[in-house]
């Protein structure tokens, strides 16, 4: 069987089949591999920590800092096990159906992907950090993931297609 999109059709030219795939219309004489899932689509919420790779997010920017006359706080201070345990709230509200992943990631993640209720879109493998990528293709579709670590923070990942 092959890969979604993609069908055998017989070159009369060369008196041969080849593979044609119907969206990228692109033609290739060996079959295309069956890559495991080759591409999907998922959201994620992210809680950024102070050893984040870039700790710094839209929300400190906004936050009104009542108690310091000083600029908004541009670094996130809050160690890896407090955003570890601010994420697995959102987790246990999400999966009691209190909140959805979508609205949680619109106002609490520290991914600018919040302004899209944390939709990436669409991705195969090789565009994500390793540990998010390995995570999220391993997901059924409407599967929510385990927090999941990578350099810019603790990952919940919803995999949406
Ligand atoms: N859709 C893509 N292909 N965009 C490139 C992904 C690059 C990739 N990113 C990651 O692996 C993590 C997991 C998901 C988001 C993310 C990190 C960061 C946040 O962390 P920070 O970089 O501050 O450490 N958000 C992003 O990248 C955003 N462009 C995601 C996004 C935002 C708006 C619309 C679509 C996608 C990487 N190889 O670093």
């Amino acid at each position: 069987e092959l890969p979604q999109n993609w069908e055998v059709r017989h070159s009369r030219t060369y008196s041969k089949d080849y593979y044609f795939n119907t969206l990228t219309k692109e033609s290739r004489w060996d079959p295309p591999p069956m890559g495991e899932n080759e591409r999907i689509r998922a959201s994620h919420l992210l809680i950024k920590h102070k050893d984040s790779r870039r700790p710094s997010s839209w929300k400190e920017m906004l936050t009104p800092h009542l108690f310091s006359l000083s600029l908004p706080q541009e670094k996130i201070l809050r160690t890896k096990e407090e955003a570890l345990e601010i994420l697995k709230r959102h987790q246990k509200r999400i999966e009691t159906g209190e909140t959805t992943l979508s609205a949680a990631a619109t106002t609490e993640s520290d991914c600018s992907s919040a302004r899209r209720g944390g939709d990436l879109g669409h991705f195969e493998r090789g565009q994500m950090q390793k540990p998010f990528e390995d995570a999220a293709f391993a997901l059924e579709v409407g599967q929510l993931s385990e927090p999941v670590f990578t350099d810019s923070g603790v990952h919940l990942i919803l995999r949406t297609a």
